[in-house]
């Protein structure tokens, strides 16, 4: 029987961000490993005009959970769903959900997070700063009037010090106090706010990386006598082995990428061929997730301990061979109705990579909108391009360094695990065969993001076809009408011209004439 499995059994167990990517992950393991526990509370917010339950059984129902309802038939009774809005004060609960709460959390995992990147028109300093920073300090307010919680455990990014090019497994102070952030937030104009973000945020490459550093400090300076710890993931990829390979659900990191390069929209990146793609499995992640919380609940280590679960020290895989991974599965099994032809370009040169973006990206578009105005439709691409493009540029800080991260912690709960544990609460990527996992991968941002049929793949393919003759025919074409103004306008293309078709019609003839003495 596995340690960590019994050790949530019978307890009640607060999510934050369990409608998330990584929460729902981790809520399906919980209940699939450890049936018997007493309840999940989720905080929950209405959204698109569901309510908390809907969102929540719509959740249950979804084939993430299939598995689960073989073990634990009765999840839907073991869930509740609670009122919630992280950025509201004491985030809106109600007094009577709160003393429930209060009186009867044993564990909290802490994912809820804006991952957005930043977005000035759209008052995303504010935002990230509420949920990722004040929202993580009302949440351990709360933790700390909770008699019967064992231990609260933060789920931050690796990249919060991406800043630096080594990253230990501890907390780094940031230059600028988190408290006086979020005073100054609350009294300064949006203008202002936007004006002074870039010089707050200084050598971090975003507003989200710097705020998950500033909830990392408000976690250590409001730690008080609770028992925390702080896991780093990577960039969380889709499921490696359970409950299924290749689950995956939102569009953020590789899988945007992975679904416009599928579709033939994305055919050149700004990227370092051998930077090292540290992908980690959300399954591995949710892993050494519930291997934290038991570690921090039964052994509570003296101080706050932090945890990496990155891929790129151990088991390293580059972009290059990510990218060609991903176009040889593209080749098996294509994505439905592609723009274009999926291809890649890596280059790391800023004069090619923009030579790209006219060439192959800005150009196509525009001239598919042309096609679509004159068939007395609506044109869309170009504006889809640039949204695209402007995503692109967002993630190309990553996809450029390479960064070193620290796994002692991570390594010492591995050895403290029984070998039923091992194996039941995996994290060890040393066995990951990324050519598999790669293949996975983008097999299920066909099936669970894109929602494609796989008996659509031999009309896919019929398509590609269609679309390389397309492709030549177009380039044949444009090459003709370049050279037909070349010639004239230029003696030199037309002497170059005169020499080829000399050069052709003595050939020509010379064979000729030989096979003639032949018979
Ligand atoms: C030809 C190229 C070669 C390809 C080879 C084959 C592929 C190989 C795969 C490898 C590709 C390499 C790329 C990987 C990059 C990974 C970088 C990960 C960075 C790690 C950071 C730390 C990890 C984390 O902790 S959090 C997870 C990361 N977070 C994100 O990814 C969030 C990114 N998104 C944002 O920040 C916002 O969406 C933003 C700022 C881009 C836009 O926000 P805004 O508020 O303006 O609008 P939205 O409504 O949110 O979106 C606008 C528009 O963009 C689309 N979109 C959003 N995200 C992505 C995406 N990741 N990829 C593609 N498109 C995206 C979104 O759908 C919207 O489009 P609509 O048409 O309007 O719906
Ligand atoms: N994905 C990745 O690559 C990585 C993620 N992480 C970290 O992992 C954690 C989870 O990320 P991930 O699951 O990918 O993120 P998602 O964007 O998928 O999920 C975010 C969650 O936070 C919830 N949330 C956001 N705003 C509020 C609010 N105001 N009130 C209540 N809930 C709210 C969302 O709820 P709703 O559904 O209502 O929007 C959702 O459940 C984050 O802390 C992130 O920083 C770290 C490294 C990499």
């Amino acid at each position: 029987m596995s340690t960590i499995a019994a050790f949530y059994g019978g307890k009640s167990i607060l999510i934050t961000g369990a409608t998330g990517f990584l929460g729902k992950v981790l809520m399906e393991k919980l209940f699939r490993t450890s049936p018997d526990l007493k309840v999940i509370y989720v905080l929950v917010r209405p959204k698109a005009g569901q309510t908390l339950q809907q969102r929540v059984f719509q959740i249950l129902d979804s084939k993430l959970f299939e598995k689960v309802k073989e073990v634990c038939p009765n999840v839907h009774e073991k869930i509740r769903a609670i009122y919630a809005d992280l950025n509201q004060n004491d985030f809106a609960i109600s007094k009577e959900d709160m003393q429930e709460l209060l009186s009867c959390t044993n564990i909290i995992f802490h994912c809820a997070a804006t991952v957005c990147f930043g977005n000035p028109q759209r008052n995303i300093p504010i935002h990230a700063v509420q949920l990722n920073v004040t929202a993580t300090q009302q949440l351990l307010l709360m933790a700390s009037q909770m008699p019967k919680l064992e231990a609260f455990i933060h789920i931050s990014t690796a990249y919060s010090n991406c800043n630096l090019k080594h990253i230990d497994e501890v907390i780094y102070p940031c230059p600028v106090e988190p408290k006086k952030i979020i005073d100054s937030l609350e009294w300064l104009d949006d203008a202002i706010i936007d004006e002074i973000t870039p010089k707050l945020i200084r050598d971090w490459p975003n507003i989200y990386t710097y705020t998950k550093a500033l909830g990392e400090m408000v976690v250590q300076q409001e730690s008080r006598n609770l028992n925390i710890a702080i896991i780093r993931p990577s960039i969380v990829g889709a499921t490696w082995q359970e409950p299924f390979p290749g689950w995956v659900d939102n569009i953020n990191g590789p899988n945007g990428i992975i679904i416009a390069t599928g579709k033939g929209f994305l055919r050149a990146i700004k990227a370092t061929p051998m930077a090292v793609a540290d992908v980690i499995p959300v399954d591995t992640v949710v892993n050494l997730m519930l291997a934290v919380g038991w570690y921090t609940a039964v052994h509570r280590p003296k101080s706050t301990l932090v945890y990496h679960i990155t891929s790129g020290n151990i088991n390293p895989c580059n972009w290059h061979k990510m990218g060609v991974q991903v176009l040889a599965t593209f080749e098996k099994i294509p994505f439905e109705r592609p723009f274009r032809r999926p291809n890649a370009n890596f280059t790391t040169n800023s004069f090619t990579s923009q030579y790209w973006n006219a060439v192959s990206h800005r150009a196509p578009a525009i001239i598919y909108d042309c096609y679509l105005r004159l068939t007395g439709r609506k044109p869309r691409m170009t504006k889809l391009m640039n949204r695209l493009l402007r995503t692109v540029s967002m993630l190309e800080y990553f996809i450029n360094r390479s960064w070193e991260w620290s796994t002692y912690n991570t390594e010492m709960l591995m050895s403290e695990l029984s070998p039923e544990d091992q194996r039941v609460f995996n994290f060890d990527v040393r066995q990951l065969n990324w050519l598999e996992y790669i293949e996975n991968y983008v097999l299920g941002v066909k099936k669970y993001l894109l929602k494609e049929d796989m008996a659509g793949i031999p009309e896919a393919k019929q398509r590609l076809k269609r679309l390389r003759n397309i492709h030549y025919l177009f380039n044949t074409a444009l090459f003709l009408i370049a050279w037909r103004l070349l010639i004239a306008r230029s003696q030199m293309a037309r002497n170059v011209w005169f020499f080829i078709v000399s050069f052709c019609y003595k050939f020509l003839s010379y064979f000729r004439a030989s096979s003639t003495l032949k018979v």
